[in-house]
């Protein structure tokens, strides 16, 4: 499902009207028409004697409001609008519709204090229905009041919370709340869901959400496609009909080179290259620190390992670069940073093999830290990066703030995707894939229980996985990522709330990529 920008939606609205000569005013009417049909099924069929605030803003999303406002009262319903701007601000199809609504009632209410405020909140504590037509998409910076108090009000009432378009006070392009903004049970949005709706914490805000079709024309949308979108119910097997082909071996199916593991952390490359058989990668090869082989040796049953040589016992370095380089000579794929360290010329050897190396390359944990303050290498490398950080790395890689990072997650991961020409994935709820050409992805799947360790590993190696089959990066990421949460929500279903470890996951993959559910 496509997602829009408020830019991208001005830009349909202006296209459909200008260059498809739709009148605005029909948009509008679409709009509010189908705003109130959704009402009907939700809170009739029977609306006479519901008794309906519209609370309308300055612009065009409360002319969205008189519309509604027409069909509801047409329905018996009991209306009364209150505009939160002077009438003479109100201008165009807002204003016609404003018109219309002023022949059919006297029941609009001007607030234009805090004693006319006062009323109208009172009345709004009164209401069973608000509708939520302050701001929409023009919405630019902190909420002013007195839309602020008029939301707050809203919010504080017991009425069943109608947004139009998008809760106001919501920021359209970040999911970012603007200082405050209606807490909706429903929300109505025209043409497309906006990108603030599909990300934290924006999309706490919109209750349950209907894409309404207000008739942008589809050439229009196929011309200048919305550079985001939300991942959900991809068929899984689509990528293993390969497998049913009965001359299949396993070279078909690509050679995973898995780079990592220092003292304590002999897990993080165990767990990577199990997952990428899981998902189905032909053969894994582990390289390791020459002094943990035999661990590794233990751990991993179908997967390789290789003993490379160390700067330090226990920790990979530059004296193993050469070997690393001959390793990954062929390998389609190689991730790179499970439980690597940072320690001693770890740093150098990944940004050395970054130089040399030419495959995808998936960079997580240590080996993004490796690049802290020398990104410079992924403009020049020649290899196909995938970047893994958590809020946490990412930061690390701006040079942001965790928490700067977290509230513009689309825009950082997007920025960084495209300067560097690199795949970026965002981890966190509602991970987002960032691709070099600015296209964003935003997954639906996964919950808190996958907050444990291990579980960036076991992403790293199902990308890893996917990759080296050759399945299209614009395919194989969002995929990974989304199959990774799918199969913790699976488990969750299944055996309730319980701590889930990273590896649970992987025999919850098998089952879903089978497509057969469990009794
Ligand atoms: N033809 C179109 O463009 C269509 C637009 N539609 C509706 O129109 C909306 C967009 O309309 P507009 O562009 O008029 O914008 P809005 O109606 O979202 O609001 C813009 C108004 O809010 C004020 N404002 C902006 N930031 C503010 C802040 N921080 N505090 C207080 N006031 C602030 C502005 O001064 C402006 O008057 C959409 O969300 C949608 O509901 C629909 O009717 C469909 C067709
Ligand atoms: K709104």
């Amino acid at each position: 499902m496509y997602l829009v920008t408020a830019e991208e939606m001005r830009a349909f609205d202006a296209t459909a009207i200008q260059e498809y000569g739709i009148p605005g005013i029909v948009l509008m009417e679409n709009a509010g028409r189908t705003t109130f049909h959704i009402m009907k099924t939700r809170l009739g069929p029977d609306l006479q004697d519901l008794k309906v605030s519209v609370v309308a803003g300055p612009g065009n999303n409360g002319g969205d409001g008189y519309v509604i406002a027409r069909y509801l009262i047409n329905h018996g319903a009991e209306v009364e609008t209150f505009l939160l701007s002077p009438r003479d601000k109100i201008q165009g199809d807002a204003l016609i519709n404003l018109k219309i609504l002023e022949h059919m009632t006297s029941r609009i209410f001007h607030v234009t204090d805090s004693e006319s405020m006062n009323v109208a909140a009172r009345k709004w504590r009164e209401s069973e229905v608000i509708v939520d037509a302050i701001l929409g998409t023009g919405l630019n910076s902190e909420v002013r009041s007195p839309y602020r108090d008029a939301i707050l009000e809203i919010n504080s009432s017991q009425a069943i919370r109608v947004a139009v378009d998008l809760p106001s006070g919501l920021d359209a392009d970040t999911g970012k709340i603007l200082g405050c903004a209606v807490k909706a049970d429903i929300t109505a949005t025209y043409g497309f869901k906006k990108v603030g709706m599909a990300v934290y914490p924006g999309i706490a805000y919109c209750g349950d959400i209907e894409v309404v079709d207000i008739s942008i024309p589809l050439p229009a949308i196929e011309k200048n496609p919305p550079q985001a979108m939300l991942y959900s119910s991809p068929n899984a097997a689509t990528y293993y009909g390969l497998r049913m082909n009965p001359e299949a071996h396993k070279g078909i199916f690509g050679h995973l080179l898995v780079i990592g593991g220092s003292p304590g952390k002999t897990g993080a490359p165990a767990m990577a290259a199990h997952a990428a058989s899981r998902i189905g990668a032909g053969l894994v090869t582990v390289g390791v620190p020459a002094a943990l082989n035999s661990i590794l040796e233990v751990k991993l049953t179908e997967e390789m390992t290789a003993p490379l040589p160390e700067s330090v016992p226990g920790f990979l370095g530059i004296t193993a670069l050469e070997r690393l380089l001959d390793l990954a000579e062929g390998k389609r794929c190689v991730v790179l940073g499970p439980g690597l360290s940072t320690e001693y010329d770890i740093p150098e050897m990944v940004q050395r093999f970054l130089s040399s190396y030419t495959g995808w390359l998936v960079i997580d944990a240590d080996g993004l830290n490796a690049l802290s303050g020398r990104m410079d290498i992924l403009k020049s490398t020649e290899a196909k990066v995938v970047l893994t950080p958590h809020p946490g790395e990412m930061a690390r890689l701006t040079g942001k703030s965790p928490r700067e990072v977290q509230e513009d997650r689309i825009g950082t991961a997007r920025k960084f995707a495209v300067d560097f020409g690199v795949w970026v994935v965002l981890k966190g709820a509602g991970t987002i894939t960032a691709s070099p050409d600015g296209m964003i992805v935003i997954n639906t799947t996964g919950n808190s229980w996958m907050a444990s360790g291990g579980q960036g590993d076991v992403l790293s190696g199902i990308l890893g996985g996917l990759l080296v089959q050759n399945i299209p990066p614009e395919e194989a990421i969002p995929f990974g990522v989304f199959l990774h949460g799918l199969a913790a929500d699976s488990l969750l279903e299944k055996v309730g709330n319980s701590p889930m470890l990273a590896t649970d996951l992987l025999q919850e993959i098998r089952i879903l990529l089978g497509g057969k559910r469990e009794e």
